[in-house]
């Protein structure tokens, strides 16, 4: 039998409210909305389908300052992480949100109508109150707390749900179930006892050992329940992540573990965010679950120090484990013995043995500059996996992008370069010349500041595109604004490398190359703003390479260029 769900009965509120769907489909379509921020989206998502049991909508007042204070609803139910829908003066405004409304909450991807809210109150929350009490410090340095202060709108609506239907996902549909699903498939497998384990990260070789420990000791089945809604800013991206987990998978015994993704927002917020997971997973339906050290932690305080304590999540945890109806599995931390060749638990090493490991930040070294990974610490599937999202240097895209006057010289060494690089079959390359640009992408801007800034702006989102996509993009315009050139720096950097190759060519000398008589044009008036002359040129101060072609040939010019890219790995084998 599955766990009983938190309060008693599972609020599938899908299930409650699919005999009156056309209705309120219809009614929703009439209704003042709002559109749901990608949090919200994520905590509706998990209300509606009973994930938050005994939620049936978003907290009001009573709830909000219950929860916030004493990690209970009003009802004396314990609940930790406030659930709440936080929207601006102009939103209440604007769709006259007050007691009594009903409002439509639609999915931000799409506009489709979601759920429709009966409005019970609209109030502004003390942030930085709920920051120290269920954060633990007003500190912006807590990604929670930032949220609140930063993104969270000022006021709070609070009021029940009725679901119109569900977001819909393109992404691993197979692999997500909601709680009545999950417990449906418990129930297909014989499965009666099932340890979940929470996690956010991708999977090695020890969590396999720790979950399979955790199984034996509990003598239950396995869930692996990886968040992918949102985790922590700067985590692996779900979507390699579930490629991982799914490499994973065949390495349990048959039968063992069973895979689900669970759409939640997570708050990093330690121990009451602890309660939170493990309450969400006797919704849906699991006897045990695994809490770790520093269990959804957020790291350093803006004082260097950790937020919580290493333990402070279990000790929470196991204070209220009656209240939570959900049997708590310590994490046993397990480390690799090499000459025994197995994973023991961290605790039980026997003195003198000898142990390995390789932490976070030595994987993601070993990533980037495709250095081996042993098989002892992950299998080659999962490796496999993440070398591909994350490619040594040498297969990442970057972007060169020179800056000079019109005649520098700076097109002759940008179309030598794409001829130098398309000699490596790693990467396709990729030239911007300003020939293509100004007809292609910009055929409708001037050369007034705004539109330049305009023409680069546009340049640099096409240069991180395809620097992303792993392409060697050169861009080469006269970008005499630094502004403008840290924008595009700024933008580029996200996808890959960005090198900004000042061609230094003195005026007087372009003057003298300018075969067209270009300038000859603009000294007589004939083109205004000319860059030079009329229009100002802003000489770069950051530039990663400047040349002269006074004094350098093309073919020095690009060699240096290429000196630069190697330095850094992008060419040649790491
Ligand atoms: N007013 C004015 N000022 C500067 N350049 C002018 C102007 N009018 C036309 N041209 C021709 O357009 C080419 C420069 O376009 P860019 O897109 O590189 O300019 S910018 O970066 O937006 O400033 C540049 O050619 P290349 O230097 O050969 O690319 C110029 O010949």
């Amino acid at each position: 039998m599955a766990n009983t769900p938190h309060g008693g009965v599972l609020k599938d509120l899908y299930l409650r409210d699919a005999e009156k769907n056309e209705s309120l489909r219809a009614e929703a379509a009439a209704l003042p909305s709002v559109i749901l921020t990608d949090r919200q989206l994520c905590d509706l998502e998990l209300i509606l389908n009973g994930g938050f049991s005994p939620l049936e909508g978003f907290l009001n007042q009573k709830d909000y300052n219950s929860v916030v204070e004493n990690m209970r609803l009003a009802d004396g139910l314990l609940w930790t992480i406030p659930i709440t829908l936080d929207v601006s003066k102009e939103q209440i405004e604007e769709s006259k949100i007050e007691p009594s409304k009903r409002i439509a909450l639609l999915d931000p991807r799409d506009y489709e109508p979601l759920a429709i809210l009966t409005v019970e109150d609209v109030y502004k929350p003390d942030k930085s109150k709920e920051a120290k009490l269920v954060y633990g410090a007003d500190d912006s340095a807590h990604p929670a707390v930032s949220y609140l202060h930063h993104i969270a709108k000022e006021f709070n609506v609070g009021g029940s749900l009725e679901a119109v239907q569900s977001p819909s996902h393109y992404d691993y549909v197979s692999n997500r179930y909601t709680p009545t699903e999950l417990r449906a498939h418990f129930k297909k497998l014989q499965w009666t006892r099932v340890v979940a384990f929470q996690t956010r990260n991708p999977m090695h070789r020890a969590h396999r050992e720790l979950t399979v420990r955790a199984a034996r000791q509990r003598k239950a089945h396995l869930l692996i329940h990886p968040v992918v809604g949102l985790t922590k800013p700067g985590d692996i991206d779900h979507y390699t992540r579930v490629r991982v987990y799914k490499a994973l998978m065949p390495k349990y015994p048959n039968g063992m573990a069973e895979l689900s993704l669970l759409p939640l927002a997570m708050r990093m917020g330690g121990p009451r965010e602890a309660v939170w997971h493990a309450l969400i997973r006797k919704n849906h339906g699991v006897t045990h679950f695994i809490v770790g050290r520093d269990h959804a932690g957020p790291g350093k305080n803006s004082q260097g120090v950790d937020f919580y304590g290493p333990y402070e999540a279990q000790d929470l945890v196991e204070k209220y484990k009656s209240e939570i109806g959900i049997e708590i599995v310590p994490f046993q931390m397990v480390t690799y013995s090499p000459d025994t060749d197995e994973y023991i638990p961290a605790d039980e090493v026997p003195e003198g043995v000898k142990t390995l490991n390789i932490s976070g930040t030595e994987l993601r070294r070993r990533l980037k500059t495709g250095l081996p990974i042993p098989e002892w610490f992950s299998y080659p599937e999962v490796v496999s996996v993440l070398r591909q999202s994350h490619p040594p240097r040498n297969r990442q895209g970057f972007t060169v992008f020179f800056t000079g006057l019109h005649a520098s010289g700076k097109n002759a060494i940008a179309r030598a370069l794409q001829v130098s690089l398309n000699q490596e079959s790693t990467r396709s390359v990729s030239l911007l010349a300003s020939e293509n640009t100004r007809t292609e992408l910009s055929s409708e801007l001037g050369f007034s500041r705004s539109d330049r800034d305009t023409n680069i702006a546009r340049q640099a989102f096409v240069a991180s595109e395809l620097t992303r996509a792993g392409a060697a993009t050169i861009v080469a315009p006269i970008a005499p604004y630094a502004e403008a050139r840290d924008k595009a720096k700024k933008t580029i950097e996200k996808s890959g490398g960005f090198y900004l190759v000042y061609v230094a060519t003195p005026l007087e000398e372009c003057i003298k190359r300018d075969r067209d008589g270009i300038y000859e044009r603009a000294k007589r008036g004939e083109i205004k703003e000319f860059t030079g002359l009329d229009a100002p040129y802003e000489v770069p101060i950051n530039a990663d390479l400047t040349i002269d072609i006074t004094k350098q040939s093309v073919s020095q010019a690009v060699h240096e260029i290429i000196l630069l890219l190697e330095k850094d790995g992008y060419i040649g084998s790491a």
